[in-house]
């Protein structure tokens, strides 16, 4: 199975790390327009095999996208991440053009991969990804909510005590500081509801440290985060890739869903080895489902701005 990264930068070097390190594919190539990163990258991660235990074959490539023929999986993190101090929507103006030339380039080597999209903001950029190729809306999948839930179950294990393993958590909606939905009412520790042990405000301040998790780190770093972002792509490929068919939050597109339509938004979905294999319609209550409309009107407001690329 041969995994596609484009961008060699933090998150795309460390996702192409986690899937050799898990042996999660058996060949990646990892593309990048500075010349030499992505060759470098690839090298220093081929240089961890003998030491870690794995068989990957990992290259690197200076833009050329003939060596990315026939991937099952490509990633999209190519762009630019944000600064302290400002938003993932003021990235837009340079990462559609970017998403918009890497996506196509992409498409002509490997007509029926599945694209998962990184680049921020993700589930712009995961629209635009749709606009731009026509693909089958199982094809082209937004990671967010995977990472947005990892940091939620953190959260959660931290206040509670327990280990993040027993905890099960989702958020979904907008990948955005204020569109973010962490479902409380749904997080469960060993299949007992978190709120049988923390308090109202216990819990609200988890849901407001989920939503503005990512602009926590980007403080702390002076730019965004890499480590969990790459964990949490390298989950979603092996269930695509394997076919593990797990249920993970992804910006998808909608069509009726949650009573939304032509938007790419965090909902849980089944993923396996045809992408997205469904969407989970659950049964939101009715302030969740108030939230999911303002968070689903915030991130249409954004396609908005897709205008001019898209013409
Ligand atoms: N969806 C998520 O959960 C999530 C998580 C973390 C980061 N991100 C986003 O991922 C993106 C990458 O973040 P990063 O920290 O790796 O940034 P980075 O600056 O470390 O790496 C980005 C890389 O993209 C490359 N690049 C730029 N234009 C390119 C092009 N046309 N073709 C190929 N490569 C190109 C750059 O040379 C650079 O190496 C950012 O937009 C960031 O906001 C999203
Ligand atoms: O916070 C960011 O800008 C990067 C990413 O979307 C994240 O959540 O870590």
């Amino acid at each position: 199975m041969k995994v596609t990264i484009v961008g060699a930068g933090n998150v795309g070097a460390t996702c192409a790390d986690v899937i050799a390190f898990k042996r999660i594919a058996s060949e990646i190539v990892i593309l990048d327009i500075k010349e030499g990163l992505a060759e470098g990258k690839a090298l220093d991660i081929s240089q961890t095999a003998t030491t870690l235990g794995f068989n990957t074959k990992v290259l690197g490539t200076t833009n050329d996208y003939s060596r990315t023929a026939d991937s099952d999986v490509v990633v999209v993190t190519s762009g630019i991440p944000r600064k302290p101090g400002m938003t993932r929507e003021e990235l837009i103006g340079i990462n559609a053009g970017i998403v918009k030339t890497v996506c196509k380039n992409i498409l002509q080597h490997s007509p029926n991969t599945t694209i998962v999209v990184v680049s921020n903001p993700m589930d712009t950029m995961t629209y635009l990804a749709h606009k731009t190729l026509g693909l089958p809306k199982n094809k082209i999948i937004g990671m967010g909510g995977a990472l947005d839930s990892s940091r939620f179950k953190t959260y959660l294990s931290i206040a509670l005590r327990k280990p993040a393993s027993d905890i099960h958590g989702m958020v979904i909606g907008g990948h955005g500081d204020s569109t973010m939905i962490p479902l409380i009412r749904l997080a469960t520790y060993n299949g007992m509801q978190v709120s049988e042990f923390l308090s109202k405000d216990e819990l609200k301040k988890i849901a407001s440290d989920t939503m503005v998790g990512g602009a926590t780190l980007t403080k702390l770093l002076g730019t965004s985060a890499w480590y969990a972002p790459g964990a949490s792509v390298g989950y979603l490929v092996d269930s695509i890739l394997n076919n593990q068919k797990k249920i993970i939050p992804c910006s998808v597109l909608l069509e009726g869903e949650y009573g939304q339509d032509d938007i790419c938004i965090g909902v849980p979905t089944v993923i396996g080895k045809d992408g997205v294999e469904d969407i989970l319609d659950i049964q939101l209550n009715s302030e969740e489902q108030k939230l999911f409309e303002k968070s689903a009107q915030a991130v249409r407001n954004m396609n908005n701005a897709l205008d001019s690329v898209l013409k």
